[in-house]
């Protein structure tokens, strides 16, 4: 039969070993949940829910803080009792569920006190947890006491529970209540918020107001910031703007772009798996041996794991041996630790390590750089229209942020956290749960530290990079400008421009430093107080218990291992948005797709003359503005079409339609009857070539320049190709000739010569439609000369169009295309168009021509700035301005001209005498008035017979017409 006091007793212990077991079950599972539901928070961006600005925010705060102070009270209680009763078996697991509490409730407070925006059920489910943890632990701590014998502390200790109990429920129910109200407010104040800004906003709202305001003061999301200059004499202060860098729009736009994706999808699980697309260049899906080699990279970190326990280890038992503690032979034990620091050293499995890495580094950098360089090349005109060389470039290079990015979570962080677990687990298991504890609880402070220091340095760095940006933008607009700022003797004022943003920038990196300083004073304090509070119990355990030597020099072995991943983790954060920021670049142009593309199964153009047909063609760059409106024309085999008109009418538009650089919006081009759209899109390209008004050549030889029409094209014909340019003489007049370097973009190459080596290059291609962009640079007569004759070489036999800008070549164009305002107003012969006295006649009697030397205008000096502004003209006078400027070049000989200008005025006086006898004809009763009644034509023509009296020629004369 059961002895009744042998039950109690085991009721007693069963009881006993349940409490402890929940002891440290219960922090163990509050901060589970607590990490991982914020975590999950974060991940779906639970962080900007209308839920943070909860009215009871601040009384929960205080309850919460009150249960830390109860544990802790608790806990001194307890030590006090310890104390006077002089009796230091202390239960183990009470000591540690306190301490713990203190750790976990704490860390919820300090979040709740600091973050603006609150995620509430980490914090409300802990308190549920706590609410149902608290009063299991405490009966059951009531049915292990001995029944007779109930101490005042222990009274003093229930009331403790109870009151902490009170405060939990309390601010379980003050969360609930809250949500409740502001719900029934929100109902019922709707209309009046609408003045006021959307629920829960207020607080926020005004922080972001705040944010925003400090941006624009740095500079940040604006396109100018402000330094104040203040020189020493006199307190003159200045300020300057400076537009937002290069480098700070493409940071700005690629953290904006991150921001609205992340939105866009939801979540961060969602966003991330977006980068999935670069998958096949990290991995390398089609290379066995590289996968293998990956492999192995995996077998090495791990075994890295294991070397890394063993070391300390081996130095313990070293110690011991070396003291006579284990009976081990130090001679062995030091070799044996020497393999080990051999095996984990630079020269052993880090070596193996990198050695297989290469490959696959250089396998992903290769893979990333040329599938981005391939996508970016295949893009269509509006994505290169809408970027800056210098921003592709920028996020092709981005790549290597992906790398980076993987490299720091898979072989580091991953690597790392394993080192701190089993760390933490082999020291709890050496020297017991409180050293795990102190372990546990140095890094989670460590790491609450770091991180709120890192982000609160945030701000203070951002006005630190702005500062650096206005220092070197001074900088470099006063060594650029140096002829502005010496003619205007303003060398003394940019002195002290550049000094005062030096200073700005010294005082704010000095700010900054001294915030790091800060920072790693404090995480060095930390680790040092863990240090201190788990040597401390080594010692007491090397001298009163079971640890040895030994086993504490393996624990400052130890915790020097803890404190390189402690300070990685606290800027993983940093690291890895700056890296995202990176890829987003990258990410956004793989993402975007070409516009013209190959349709299915193209065929090649069928090329049988060289018919192009312009069908009713539409076109809009942004589907907003149209650009073309119903264009149609038909050019013949070997044709040469001259497109005239206003400055921004649409002529060069025409030329990209008919080069597939854009896709019509309606109606089609058709060449040799089928429509550009359906054939391929390089057997197209093959059969058009191009000369720019602008030729860009690349910074090589004048040989391999031209010779890129055509790669295998042998150096004789190049030479070919130049002579029918009428460049090859001079071209060996280079100095070394067909090898002479054209330095970037060509800028070593005269004007005219640039234009010949271009029509060379074109030559070579020998295109069936000769696209021209005819250049209007002022040239001397003879280069001038020289070119005509090139493109006459080049379009003979070709249907040839030209966005033609000189008198001679639209005169001796089969076809002139008049365009205005995007349609197509007039077609035919120059005879046909001065006959029918529309528009281009209109030109002609108007006389807005540009001189071809120096670019001046026969009718206004205005047109003078034609030349200067690069070809960009502008309007000759007010006529012309309504249209948009013509920058027609008049080159025809001074006889040519004067008969042209006869025949215009001739018919002119033709076409009025016929009108005015049709007029009197018709108002027969009204005879006589045909002479006032003389229409707006007839006026203007009076006007420019008035103004055309003279005519600027090629010898920059002006002559009497
Ligand atoms: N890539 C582009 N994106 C948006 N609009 C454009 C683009 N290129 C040209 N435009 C606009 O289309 C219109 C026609 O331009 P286009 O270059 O065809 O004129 P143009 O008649 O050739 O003028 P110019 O003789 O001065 O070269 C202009 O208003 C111009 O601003």
């Amino acid at each position: 039969m059961l002895d009744p006091y042998d039950a109690d007793l085991t009721e007693q212990q069963a009881s006993g070993a349940a409490l402890a077991s929940l002891h440290y079950a219960y922090p163990i599972t509050v901060f589970s949940y607590y990490m991982v539901s914020s975590t999950i928070a974060i991940c779906t961006l639970q962080t900007s829910s209308s839920e943070e600005a909860h009215p009871r925010r601040r009384i929960i705060k205080w309850l919460l803080l009150f249960c830390v102070l109860s544990y802790l009270v608790q806990l001194l209680a307890m030590l006090v009792e310890a104390i006077t009763q002089k009796t230091f078996d202390l239960e183990q697991d009470v000591i540690i569920n306190l301490l713990s509490c203190i750790l976990v409730f704490g860390l919820e407070f300090a979040g709740l006190s600091d973050s603006p925006k609150v995620v509430w059920h980490p914090i409300i489910g802990s308190i549920g947890l706590a609410l149902v943890f608290e009063p299991i632990i405490e009966c059951l701590s009531m049915l292990s006491r001995p029944s007779e014998s109930i101490l005042p502390a222990e009274f003093l200790d229930i009331g403790i529970v109870s009151v902490r109990y009170l405060a939990f429920a309390l601010a379980t129910v003050f969360y609930f209540e809250g949500g409740w109200n502001a719900k029934k407010e929100k109902g019922t104040d709707s209309e009046r918020q609408g003045l006021l800004g959307a629920d829960g906003q207020s607080g926020d709202e005004n922080g972001s107001k705040a944010d925003q305001a400090n941006e624009q003061q740095n500079g940040y999301g604006t396109n100018a910031s402000s330094t104040t200059e203040s020189s020493g004499e006199g307190n003159q202060t200045a300020t300057t703007e400076r537009p937002e860098s290069p480098w700070e729009r493409r940071q700005r736009e690629a953290r904006e772009q991150m921001e609205k994706r992340l939105k866009e999808k939801g979540n961060w699980f969602t966003y991330a798996k977006s980068f999935l697309v670069f998958l096949p260049y990290i991995w390398p899906v089609n290379n066995k041996s590289l996968q293998v080699r990956i492999g192995l990279v995996g077998i090495c970190l791990l075994t890295m794991n294991f070397v890394n326990v063993l070391i300390p280890r081996q130095l313990g038992i070293l110690m011991d041996s070396l003291g006579g503690i284990n009976d081990k032979n130090p001679w062995t034990q030091v070799l044996i630790f020497g393999g080990l620091k051999l095996v984990a050293s630079e020269a052993g499995i880090s070596l193996l390590r990198q050695w297989l890495w290469i490959p696959v580094e250089y396998y992903s950098y290769d893979a990333m750089s040329t599938a981005a360089y391939s996508h970016v090349l295949n893009l269509s005109s509006d994505f290169h229209d809408s970027k800056s060389s210098s921003d592709i470039m920028m996020a092709i290079n981005s790549g290597q942020s992906i790398s980076n990015m993987l490299d720091s979570l898979c072989f580091r962080a991953i690597p790392m956290l394993i080192d701190m677990v089993v760390a933490f687990i082999y020291l709890s298991v050496t020297f017991g749960p409180y050293e795990g504890f102190i372990t546990i609880a140095t890094s989670v402070i460590f790491m609450y530290i770091a991180t709120s220091m890192i982000a609160r340095l945030k701000m203070a760095r951002k006005g630190e990079v702005s500062a650096w940006f206005e220092e070197h933008y001074i900088r470099q607009a006063g060594i650029q400008g140096w002829t502005t700022v010496t003619c205007f003797n303003q060398i003394g004022h940019e002195e002290k421009r550049y000094s005062a943003a030096v200073k700005n920038r010294i005082t704010k990196s000095q700010k900054v430093q001294l915030g790091y300083i800060l920072s790693y004073a404090f995480q060095f304090l930390v680790l040092l107080c863990g240090l201190l509070a788990g040597a401390f119990l080594a010692v007491y355990q090397v001298t009163h218990g079971p640890a040895t030597p030994g086993q504490f020099i393996m624990l400052l072995t130890y915790w020097a291992q803890l404190v390189a991943p402690l300070g990685f983790f606290a800027g993983l954060g940093k690291s890895i948005s700056r890296d995202l920021i990176g890829a987003e670049q990258l990410l956004e142009i793989m993402q975007t797709k070409p516009s013209i593309v190959d349709k299915e199964g193209a065929p090649p153009l069928e090329f049988t003359g060289g018919q192009v047909q312009f069908d009713q063609v539409c076109f809009s760059y942004d589907d907003k503005k149209e650009i073309l409106k119903n264009v149609s024309f038909t050019a013949t085999p070997g044709m040469t079409v001259a497109f005239v008109g206003a400055t921004g009418a649409g002529k060069s538009t025409i030329l990209k339609l008919l080069d597939r650089f854009y896709d019509v919006t309606k109606g089609a081009i058709l060449i040799d009857g089928q429509d550009i759209r359906d054939v391929s899109l390089s057997s197209l390209r093959t059969q058009i070539g191009v000369v720019p008004q602008a030729p860009v050549l690349f910074d090589d030889t004048v040989m391999n320049n031209v010779r890129y029409a055509k790669l295998d094209a042998t150096d004789e014909e190049v030479f070919e190709a130049c002579k029918a340019a009428s460049i090859h003489e001079q071209i060996l007049g280079f100095t070394d000739g067909y090898q002479t370097r054209v330095g970037e973009r060509g800028i070593k190459l005269s004007g005219g010569e640039l234009q010949r080596v271009a029509i060379a290059r074109a030559i070579l291609k020998k295109p069936a439609i000769v696209l021209l962009d005819e250049a209007t640079s002022a040239v001397d007569t003879e280069t001038e000369q020289r070119i005509q004759d090139a493109l006459k070489q080049l379009c003979e036999g070709r249907t040839t169009f030209i966005v033609a800008h000189r008198l001679s070549t639209i005169m001796n164009a089969d076809r002139i295309m008049v365009v205005t305002g995007g349609e197509l107003v007039e077609e035919g012969s120059h005879e046909e168009l001065i006959r029918a006295n529309g528009k281009y006649a209109e030109l002609w009697s108007r006389q807005i021509f540009v001189k071809p030397q120096d670019g001046s205008s026969s009718s206004s000096a205005a047109a003078e700035d034609n030349n200067n502004n690069n070809n960009k003209n502008k309007p000759a006078n007010k006529d012309e301005e309504e249209e948009g400027g013509h920058g027609l070049v008049n080159d025809l000989p001074t006889e040519v001209a004067e008969l042209e200008l006869a025949k215009v005025k001739v018919n002119k006086k033709q076409q009025q005498q016929q009108q005015q006898q049709e007029e009197e004809a018709t108002t027969a009763t009204d005879a006589g008035a045909g002479s006032d009644d003389s229409d707006d034509s007839t006026s203007s023509s009076g006007d420019s017979e008035d103004s055309t009296d003279t005519l600027v020629t090629p010898g920059n004369k002006k002559e009497e017409v």
